[in-house]
């Protein structure tokens, strides 16, 4: 919002800035400037809306001048003029909230509300920026009285916040569409731009949800070389995903799914605005209908808390000669770390949601690159996993003698592990990823492994012919509550034909 401030004679000073003052013109937050050798002195004037110009504001202190029934100053000599005069010193060195408090109490205490709101706890400690648009937690403001002031509150906080429109978070809705329940409290539409490693994301907050959790997600995919391969995005939203494969992993064309007409409408405006939209189609509907088939080198569910409904869709997609690799999100459960068994210990998966051991022992877990040890001898890897950790935990540095199962995954033909270690290199360790005595990656792991069982019984079925599924890499996005944490299981997937013609 633009300043402006009164230009008159310094003898005026303090008289105007009473009249100010009474009349809710005078803004606290700004100083008294001296202009002109000493000639003039600015004063701040408080104006709480755009609409404000020099011509109405002119008027408006005329007015208040003649009224003053003062006749020294009703035919005082002034100007107004735009200016942004230094701030106050209490406003000075303050955190945004710090000046939020004070604004507030200073709003209240002109209103005469002061007492009758503790305020305070209402005062947000935290919002989110989407270009010049404040969105703020649902606890903020939400008491009646402090509603009661509507625009000129939402003005103040925009002005403190330094940005034009301000909006208001509750939940997320659970109508599939995962549509966010936000009100619009300042500005005329809720369409914002995110710029996020070089990709333009732009959406309506109030309609569609921006995912600023899967960032570290979002730039594993950008490091990928998905050149001359075709992805499908099953969960596409406004383009998480589709963009950075198509932007910076080169991918030659992504079919974007999405059944919610909002995001699909964001979706289609960022591929042209990132001008990728000819190498994009976008599939409008559930997916489980509209999603085309045997076509994918790469499918990405990115659905939580399971994506497991898009399992059966995602392996049809799968090109049934050649396969692919899944990116399967969900969020994982894990369970107090003493109550899972020592590594010397006889594994009970029940805890884990695994059925019992010899379905485990059925996951065809080809990690070495020897595939009648890897399909029938799985278990050993997976109850001992010091002697030889079979799965790509997080960025952290294997073991070392992983290292050498890794190299031989690579060097088998047609296992694109190495694509794995590379992004493991390129993201640094963030929290509490992974950590070599944290048994809450034994349950990620069996997770990962059930996955891939259930994933290659799906392809066998649709494709009638042997598969073989392998856990390239488990990235943990990040911890929704100390036991439960959003994972992206890798999993490639490949008929048991072609590994058998390439050896
Ligand atoms: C949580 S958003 C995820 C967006 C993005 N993949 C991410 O992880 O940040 C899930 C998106 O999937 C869409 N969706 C859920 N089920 C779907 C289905 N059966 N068919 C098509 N879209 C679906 C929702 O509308 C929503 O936009």
């Amino acid at each position: 919002m633009e300043q402006f401030a009164v230009i008159i004679d310094p003898k005026f000073a303090e008289i105007l800035k009473h009249h100010l003052k009474k009349n809710e013109l005078w803004d606290e937050s700004r100083r008294i400037q001296h202009l002109r050798n000493k000639a003039k002195v600015a004063l701040p004037i408080r104006v709480t809306s755009t609409s404000y110009t020099k011509q109405n504001l002119s008027e408006c202190v005329s007015g208040i001048l003649q009224s003053s029934q003062n006749k020294d100053i009703s035919s005082l000599n002034f100007e107004i003029q735009t200016l942004q005069l230094p701030l106050a010193k209490k406003h000075l060195l303050k955190t945004p909230r710090e000046t939020l408090c004070i604004q507030v109490e200073e709003l209240l205490t002109r209103k005469g509300m002061k007492t009758c709101t503790d305020f305070i706890n209402e005062i947000p400690d935290h919002w989110e920026i989407h270009g010049d648009l404040v969105l703020l937690p649902c606890s903020a403001f939400k008491s009646t009285a402090l509603a009661s002031l509507g625009d000129e509150l939402w003005q103040m906080v925009a002005s403190c916040l330094k940005c034009n429109r301000v909006a208001r978070k509750s939940a997320i809705s659970s109508d599939g569409f995962r549509t966010p329940q936000v009100s619009l409290l300042l500005g005329e539409d809720g369409w914002v731009e995110h710029i996020d490693n070089g990709i333009r994301y732009t959406y309506d907050v109030t309609r569609c949800m921006f995912s600023a959790g899967n960032i570290t997600e979002k730039l594993r995919i950008a490091s990928l070389d998905c050149s001359g391969q075709t992805i499908v995005d099953l969960y596409a939203g406004i383009g998480y995903f589709t963009l950075p494969y198509l932007v910076h992993a080169n991918a030659s064309h992504v079919h974007a799914c999405e059944w919610n007409p909002d995001a699909v409408e964001a979706l289609q405006r960022n591929l042209k605005v990132n001008n990728v939209a000819e190498k994009c189609t976008v599939h409008f509907g559930d997916n489980r209908q509209e999603c085309p088939t045997g076509c994918a080198d790469r499918v990405n569910l990115g659905l939580i808390p399971s994506s497991e409904e898009g399992w059966p869709v995602a392996c049809a997609a799968l090109k049934p000669d050649t396969g692919g690799i899944l990116h399967i999100h969900a969020n994982v459960t894990s369970f107090p770390s003493d109550s899972f068994p020592s590594d010397s210990d006889s594994f009970n998966c029940k805890g884990a949601g695994v059925d019992n051991k010899d379905t485990i022992k059925e996951t065809a877990i080809n990690l070495s690159g020897s595939k009648e040890r890897n399909v029938h001898d799985c278990s050993a890897n997976i109850y001992q996993p010091n002697r030889s950790i079979e799965t790509n935990i997080g960025n952290v540095a294997q073991e070392p003698d992983s290292h050498s199962e890794i190299n031989e995954m690579s060097s088998n033909g047609y296992n694109s592990n190495k694509e794995c270690c590379v992004v493991d290199n390129q993201i640094p360790f963030k929290g509490d990823n992974y950590d070599k005595g944290n048994k809450k990656n034994k349950y990620w792991q069996v997770w990962a492994e059930e996955t891939g069982t259930k994933i290659k019984h799906l392809l066998e079925r649709n494709n009638g012919k042997e598969w073989r599924t392998s856990i390239l890499h488990i990235e943990h996005i990040k911890s929704y509550a100390p036991h439960v944490d959003h994972l992206v299981l890798d999993l490639e997937c490949r008929p048991f034909s072609l590994l058998t013609d390439n050896n």
